[in-house]
């Protein structure tokens, strides 16, 4: 076999898949938002999902959406998952780095990354496009010169099956004679 695969993922797929599987760590009941940042080397610096403070269990903090007083809501306390990738950096600093996240970025981590250098944002959702934080982070964006811009995955699935390292072992057992001869 001297043929290289030819299904594997490419670089962006990758990592929004990256971010994609951050965002299952999340707790939030409506919204698993994650995000990855990548340096000019293509190396993941942070990856990050939306959650509560460390100190601040997520099991005594709300999760609703809607309550008579905003103290009763996520929103005064979860940390966005753009946030967290930020702070979670494993590299001196994320300047000219590129961020892959689920949902469009708000106001307030429009800051954070403007703030941090990042330089690109690759986004998959932006359902939240006509609410005011999304179009004041793209008027952010636009004057900082941060490029943005959404991507659309040419498979709409990337599946990781923990049993497909065995599997592989499987079909090279001696039990396909037509198989093992061939490669002989
Ligand atoms: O830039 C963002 C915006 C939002 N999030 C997180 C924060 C919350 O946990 C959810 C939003 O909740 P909704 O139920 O969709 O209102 O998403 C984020 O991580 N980054
Ligand atoms: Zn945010």
């Amino acid at each position: 076999m001297n043929n290289k695969r030819e299904d594997y993922l490419s670089w962006t797929d990758y990592f929004m898949a990256t971010a994609f599987l951050a965002a299952k760590r999340s707790k939030d009941p409506c919204s698993q938002v994650g995000a990855c940042i990548v340096n000019e080397d293509k190396k993941i610096v942070g990856v990050g999902y939306n959650g509560m403070p460390h100190g601040c269990s997520d099991d005594q903090f709300p999760w609703s959406k809607e309550k008579k007083y905003k103290l009763g809501t996520k929103y005064l306390f979860v940390c966005h998952a753009e946030m967290n990738a930020i702070l979670n950096k494993n590299s001196a600093d994320v300047k000219n780095c590129t961020m892959y996240v689920g949902l469009f970025p708000c106001n307030e981590c429009a800051k954070l990354i403007i703030q941090s250098g990042i330089r690109e944002v690759i986004y998959m959702s932006d359902k939240h496009s006509h609410k005011t934080e999304t179009v004041a982070a793209k008027l952010m964006f636009d004057s900082a010169g941060v490029k943005y811009w959404q991507y659309i995955p040419q498979n709409p699935k990337v599946v990781i099956d923990f049993t497909e390292i065995n599997w592989n072992n499987m079909t090279q057992l001696p039990s396909s004679p037509s198989k093992s001869s061939e490669e002989n």
